[in-house]
């Protein structure tokens, strides 16, 4: 099995330091890279990609640099990037026939390959279609097929999900979900649902760094006794998102119900509440505060 081993990954564009220092291992299974816009998550996996040089540190694939592979490397890779090029007025057939032949897959294979990619991803029945007919799950979907076109043991996916409805982002997710059994995949997105899901490990990322990670579940863990839920006026809702990370704000009857994080209970009429990994989410992103500071810390 392949091991992608990140060592001490740094990028800085001038002031701006990108990503910084990140050692990270990966073996088959998802993983998701979650973080706000801005964290670093494409200049990341456009590193891993071989697309973009370290500034510091060296990404390692079962023991060989990565910078040293070449070709090797890009045949072990499929890459979705978050703005992926192809052409309008191809079909999706011709357009990943196309693909195939630049990535040399002799005729015969590649027509296999691109019927059971298509099938793969719910595209059999359209492919004599043109792709600007297409609606935006269906050009993910297509987006999928090409980056597998090579069966990659390495999947990038850069923000997949983005600009997709609730149905079809739940198609993508159980087609992300199967390909991660015999494979590295890497996904990255600022939609905490598209990775509870389905990633076998979550990697939190701001402002370059990892900030945490683990399963879902470990995550989760973390923020035992740290969320709660009460009612309170709504001339007072400004007093506690002031100070508290607050998940979400509900008016019942004349009423706020309100979910915040906190090591101590916030209001008397306060109750503990289930965490999840929104919770997680909020309390990593947000900005430091002293009420909340070592809520998670405490459960580590
Ligand atoms: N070519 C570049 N030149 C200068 N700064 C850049 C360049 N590319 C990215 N940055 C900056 O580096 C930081 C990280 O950007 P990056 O695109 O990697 O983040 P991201 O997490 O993928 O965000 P998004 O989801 O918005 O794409 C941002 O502050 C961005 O403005």
């Amino acid at each position: 099995m392949l091991e992608l081993k990140l060592d001490r990954i740094t990028k800085q564009y001038k002031e701006k330091i990108a990503v910084d220092h990140i050692s990270v291992s990966f073996v088959n299974g998802v993983y998701g890279l979650l973080g706000e816009n801005g964290a670093g998550k494409t200049t990341l996996l456009r590193m891993i990609c071989n697309l973009l040089p370290p500034g510091e540190g060296e990404i390692v694939c079962s023991g060989i640099p990565i910078r040293n592979m070449g070709r090797e490397y890009r045949r072990l890779l499929g890459y979705l990037p978050q703005e992926f090029g192809y052409y309008p007025e191809f079909t999706a057939w011709r357009y990943l026939m196309y693909l195939a032949s630049l990535k040399a897959l002799p005729k015969e294979l590649a027509r296999e390959r691109c019927r059971e990619l298509l099938k793969l991803v719910g595209l059999e029945g359209e492919e004599r279609q043109k792709i600007k007919t297409f609606s935006g799950g269906m050009v993910r979907r297509l987006g999928i097929a090409q980056a597998l076109l090579n069966d990659p043991e390495i999947l990038i996916l850069d923000e997949p999900t983005s600009g997709l409805d609730p149905r079809e982002r739940i198609r993508f997710r159980n087609i992300i979900s199967s390909l991660g059994k015999n494979r590295i995949v890497i996904l990255s997105t600022h939609i905490v649902a598209d990775v509870a899901y389905i990633a076998d490990e979550i990697l939190l990322m701001k402002k370059g760094k990892i900030i945490g990670s683990g399963t879902p579940e470990e995550l989760v863990k973390r923020m035992n006794g740290c969320v709660w839920e009460c009612l309170i006026p709504g001339d007072k809702v400004g007093d506690y998102t002031e100070k508290y990370p607050v998940s979400n704000l509900k008016n019942v009857d004349n009423q706020v119900r309100l979910r915040m994080l906190s090591v101590d209970k916030p209001c008397a009429n306060a109750v503990p509440a289930e965490p999840g990994l929104e919770d997680v989410y909020l309390y990593f992103t947000e900005e430091e505060r002293g009420a909340y500071e070592d809520t998670a810390d405490r459960n580590l």
